[in-house]
């Protein structure tokens, strides 16, 4: 069955995703292209949504999209910087404002009997970031709403399905955001709400049964979510065709390789283990830089990968746990308006010598959608639970060169807080939590002699797609224990700190 696509065409503006989340929130499926490379077939997209920008329409070199095939051919939606870029191209005025807009404001006028506005009153509370503002409407604009502060805070163009608002209603701080997003989409656009968890679980079956027919796949799997979600899918497809390998990189958390080899044995799944831990500690000998670190695991896993499907014979298809985020934080990469911040090991595509060709089933989900497609299919709730886990593992939260020796200390570091964490009943509270085993020594007390030892960080973050996140306020209680244990417990540590950084501008990882 054919779904209804949005199209949401990227600036660059850092809330693009979650435009992309809002309108899957209302079960309508939204894909988010760079403004610079539209996709080819923009008939196959029932409404078009622009997204916000770093970029001033008044600049320069302002990024000048030609929107000739969808303006006024299909329903618009121009968010914050897109309602300017409509203003300053066609016949408006947009100036630099001279107080610059960030944050809470409420709507002071609202237009009567417009179905854009339905269920929108005044007083309506709205998030506002921006320095640039609308002077005057475009050529048969018309306005729709007002804030204290920003006179054309929403407008339509007559005679067209285009509307334009200054503000941002894909943020959750804008209170009606998704109910204007519904208004657009399902009322004006027609869009039809169907896209389910249950709907993309028949879907992507019977897609990956065409698609693979009788063909032998192999998948990496991780133990965690996505890569497990993902087998499942592959599992109902093909059945016995599917091989999966989980790789021992030396990297994973304390006794993880026997237990989520233990953990899939009640799945039916065909797993095999493979350990390569020496491999991998072998290719990152003396290498310090987090992404020379990133890209040696990268190519261990596709050298292990490789050598697996030789010995299966015959297969065609490598499958990866791949979600949208993963794509998206990569894109800047292709040539989109974002910039790369750390290259997934998973992204990167395959060499020419693998001629394995890649099917990733998750490749359009954020976290939270897959953790419901896992449930829709009856998953175990402590597998769809778990915390995200990096795939190079340990070895971005190693900063500097690794050893067997760091990798050790780290993983019984982590034990501590995280059996900590579950013990004291915090472990669903929080969305990833790990420990940093930094390269610094400093001096200690213990049984009065003087320690020289490492340091440790403990980080523990709430989110809800990784995009970003905030530090967790644990208990001090929670915090004085797990410190304890961890200085009493792991020898070579004689200090624990807590991370209390959000992201931006820190990241989740370290590396
Ligand atoms: N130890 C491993 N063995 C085999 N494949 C792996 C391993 N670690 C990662 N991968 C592959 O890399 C992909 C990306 O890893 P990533 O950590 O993003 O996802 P995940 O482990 O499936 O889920 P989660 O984000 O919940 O940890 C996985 O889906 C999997 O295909
Ligand atoms: O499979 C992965 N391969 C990687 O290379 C990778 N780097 C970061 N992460 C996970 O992504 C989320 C966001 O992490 P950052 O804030 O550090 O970018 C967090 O959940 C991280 O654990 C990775 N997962
Ligand atoms: N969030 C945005 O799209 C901002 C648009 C533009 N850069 C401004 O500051 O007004
Ligand atoms: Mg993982």
């Amino acid at each position: 069955m054919q779904h209804d696509k949005v199209l949401i065409l990227d600036f660059g503006s850092q809330y693009t995703q979650l435009i992309a989340r809002r309108v899957r929130e209302l079960n309508i499926y939204s894909e988010i292209h760079p403004f610079n490379k539209p996709p080819k077939n923009v008939d196959d997209y029932k409404a078009v949504i622009l997204s916000g920008s770093p970029m001033s329409v008044r600049s320069e070199d302002a990024f000048h999209p030609d929107l000739s095939e969808i303006r006024g051919k299909k329903p618009m939606l121009a968010v914050c910087y897109g309602a300017q870029y409509l203003a300053h191209f066609s016949g408006g005025e947009v100036a630099e404002s001279n107080t610059r807009e960030y944050g809470r404001a409420n709507l002071s006028f609202v237009e009567d009997n417009e179905a854009f506005l339905e269920g929108i009153q005044v007083g309506s509370q709205v998030w506002m970031s921006h320095s640039d503002t609308i002077k005057q409407l475009p050529e048969n604009g018309k306005l729709l709403a007002s804030t204290h502060d920003v006179q054309n805070a929403a407008y339509k163009i007559e005679g067209e399905t285009t509307y334009a608002i200054q503000f941002h209603p894909e943020v959750y701080h804008s209170t009606d955001g998704k109910q204007l997003l519904e208004n657009f989409l399902v009322n004006i656009a027609n869009v039809n709400p169907d896209w389910t968890p249950n709907a993309f679980v028949q879907e992507t079956v019977d897609d990956l049964q065409a698609k693979l027919g009788g063909d032998k796949v192999v998948l990496g799997l991780s133990g965690g979510v996505d890569s497990s979600v993902a087998a499942m899918l592959l599992h109902k497809a093909i059945g016995k065709n599917l091989y999966c390998i989980f790789v021992n990189n030396g990297l994973l958390r304390k006794n993880e390789f026997t237990d989520v080899l233990e953990q899939y044995k009640g799945m039916g799944l065909n797993v095999k283990g493979v350990d390569a831990s020496a491999r991998f500690l072998d290719a990152l000998a003396g290498l310090s830089d987090p992404e020379l670190k990133r890209k040696a695991i990268g190519k261990t896993f596709i050298e292990v990968f490789d050598d697996e499907a030789h010995l299966i014979q015959d297969v065609k298809w490598l499958a990866q746990g791949t979600i949208y985020p993963d794509v998206i934080e990569s894109v800047s990469a292709t040539g989109g308006p974002s910039a790369t911040i750390k290259s997934h090991h998973n992204v990167g595509g395959l060499p020419d010598y693998m001629k394995l060709q890649i099917v990733e089933p998750l490749r359009a989900l954020f976290k939270d959608e897959v953790r419901r497609v896992g449930a829709s299919m009856d998953m175990d709730k402590d597998l769809l639970g778990r915390h995200p886990f990096p795939g190079p593992g340990l070895a971005i939260r190693i900063l500097g060169d690794i050893t067997a020796e760091k990798v050790q200390i780290l993983q019984d570091v982590d034990a501590v807080f995280i059996n900590g964490l579950r013990e004291s009943g915090l472990y669903d509270k929080v969305w990833q939590a790990g420990a940093i085993l930094l390269p610094v020594n400093s001096v200690g007390v213990m049984g009065d002699e003087r320690t020289y030892e490492k340091c440790v960080a403990l980080r523990a973050v709430e989110s809800t797609d990784g995009m970003t996140a905030d530090w967790v306020n644990l208990p001090y209680e929670f915090l004085q224990k797990t410190s304890n244990d961890i200085i009493n417990k792991v020898k070579g540590v004689n200090r624990v700190v807590y991370d209390i950084s959000s992201k931006p501008p820190a990241t989740i990882e370290w590396e």
